[in-house]
């Protein structure tokens, strides 16, 4: 047997002598011919609200189920809060080798990732002026594991590596490029597989995508659930979903799925460039989602040419919670802007090309214009934003349409064509909605234009008209 099924197998006899419950009805299947790595699929017929499996959660990988948290004040271990916490936890676990509970659940993860913490930066470079490259985060990611994990294991260095006569050296290998790049890996499996662990007394379901959310002040414990994160996703293909019982995780059906068909969770409306970060990987399906960025910094160095910059208005603007680094334009078929535009950039916009008294009585009144409300002189400065943004990119949308668009799936493709695929698929994405932006602005300029000149011909004619009163000016 292939060592990639022996190691399923043995996971899955791991998971089942921990009390779970696993439906004959599913397979853990290798599905690296297309590129996704372990998945589950259904062998025979099922039917909706079916259970696929249960996961006691006593199997559950989190700091509550470790021993470290037996050992180490709860007090530290809620300090470093639910992302450090896990990770000082698995980074014990799997340091335990074999002798770990989870030693057969560590050999089915990964220990290679396409996310983009680990691509090289010529890599990063085929991205071009995607706002995505903002978010990757590995410097304070790094300076988190030097200045909260690392003194942690320093200071416990006796029952992190326990029985260990070289303890204390260890710990301090822990901060080597080594050390730290096992780190990184804990930290990408918890972006990829963990999930938001809602406790045992809740008794409600977990937000509607079940993964861990990325939002540090998140209260919730994050763990790694065996199996329920060897579920794919592929945006609207969603079928299964894991619901949170007193004491166990339990996947289930959402609607019927047929024997050969994958079993999919929902990783959530994810654009792709955010896909990519997260999960290394994107499919056509979540193109749905693409948006493209527009930074403030952009806005105000147009603004700032135009002379319609306003350090008054962006503090006014700030004070009502419309400032932001950055405001995304989304994806709408067919594309409307009062759909794709978010509404702060809009009222932003608005409200630098106010004239002085109109600002004034808005400000007077604590108001701000309304985003559904666009002004030719807003969609002037909103259509030369978006030109401006399109001239980030290095490429246009035209040379990168005329050479080859597919993201290779599986083929004798190497990483790095992959990689350089995948990167061109999102800046493509974002590049497009600039043009239909672009496109829909000019069309909304042009309307407006003509129905003032149609206007004041009207006025104009209503004033020759004899016997009507021509109106003051
Ligand atoms: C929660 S895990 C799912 C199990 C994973 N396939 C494995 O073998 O460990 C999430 C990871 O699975 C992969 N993945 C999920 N959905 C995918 C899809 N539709 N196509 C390709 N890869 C996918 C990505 O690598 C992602 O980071």
């Amino acid at each position: 047997m292939d060592p990639f099924d022996v190691a399923s197998c043995t996971f899955l006899q791991w998971l089942r002598s921990t009390g779970a419950e696993v439906s004959g009805k599913i397979e853990l299947k290798d599905l690296r011919n297309i590129e996704a790595g372990r998945g589950l699929v259904a062998t025979q017929d099922i039917h909706e609200d079916e259970l696929l499996f249960r996961v006691p959660r006593s199997s559950l990988l989190t700091v509550a189920n470790s021993i470290l948290s037996s050992e180490i004040p709860k007090a530290t271990l809620d300090n470093l809060g639910p992302w450090l916490s896990l990770i000082l936890v698995m980074l014990y676990e799997y340091t335990n080798g074999a002798s770990s509970t989870w030693a057969p659940y560590f050999a089915i993860l990964p220990s290679e990732f396409n996310t983009l913490m680990f691509w090289s930066a010529d890599e990063l470079a085929e991205l071009q002026a995607s706002a995505v490259l903002q978010k990757i985060g590995k410097g304070s990611a790094n300076e988190s594991f030097e200045k909260e994990l690392l003194p942690v294991i320093r200071e416990f260095a006796g029952i992190f590596f326990s029985g260990d006569a070289r303890a204390k050296e260890k710990a301090e290998e822990m901060g080597s490029e080594q050390g730290l790049a096992l780190m990184h890996k804990m930290g990408s499996l918890i972006m990829a597989y963990a999930f938001d662990v809602e406790p045992a007394d809740a008794k409600k379901e977990i937000d509607e995508e079940g993964y861990a959310s990325e939002d540090e002040d998140e209260a919730l414990p994050k763990g790694m659930v065996p199996m329920a994160d060897m579920l794919n996703a592929d945006a609207d293909r969603n079928n299964a979903r894991l619901f949170y019982e007193e004491s166990s995780l339990s996947m289930k059906a959402l609607k019927p799925i047929q024997a050969g068909e994958e079993i999919f969770n929902d990783y959530g409306p994810l654009p792709r460039s955010d896909l990519l970060r997260r999960y290394g990987y994107i499919t056509d399906n979540y193109a749905q989602y693409d948006v493209v960025e527009i930074p403030f910094d952009l806005i105000s160095e147009l603004a700032t040419a135009q002379k319609v910059f306003s350090v008054d208005r962006i503090a006014y603007l700030d004070e009502q919670g419309i400032i932001d680094t950055g405001y995304d334009i989304t994806t709408s078929s067919p594309f409307h802007l009062e759909e794709s535009l978010s509404p702060e950039l809009v009222v932003l916009i608005e409200t630098l090309v106010l004239p002085s008294d109109e600002f004034e009585r808005l400000q007077r009144k604590g108001k701000l214009p309304k985003p559904e409300k666009m002004s030719q002189k807003g969609a002037d400065l909103l259509l030369q934003l978006v030109i401006l943004r399109a001239q980030q990119y290095p490429t246009t949308l035209d040379e990168d349409m005329s050479t080859d668009v597919d993201v290779p799936m599986g083929g004798n493709e190497t990483l790095k064509e992959r990689r350089f695929a995948m990167a061109k698929a999102i800046r493509i994405g974002e590049k497009k909605i600039l043009a239909e932006a672009e496109q829909a602005l000019q069309q909304l300029i042009q309307s407006n234009s003509s129905d003032n000149s149609t206007k004041k011909r009207q006025a104009e004619d209503e004033g020759a008209k004899p016997g009507k009163k021509q109106r003051a000016r």
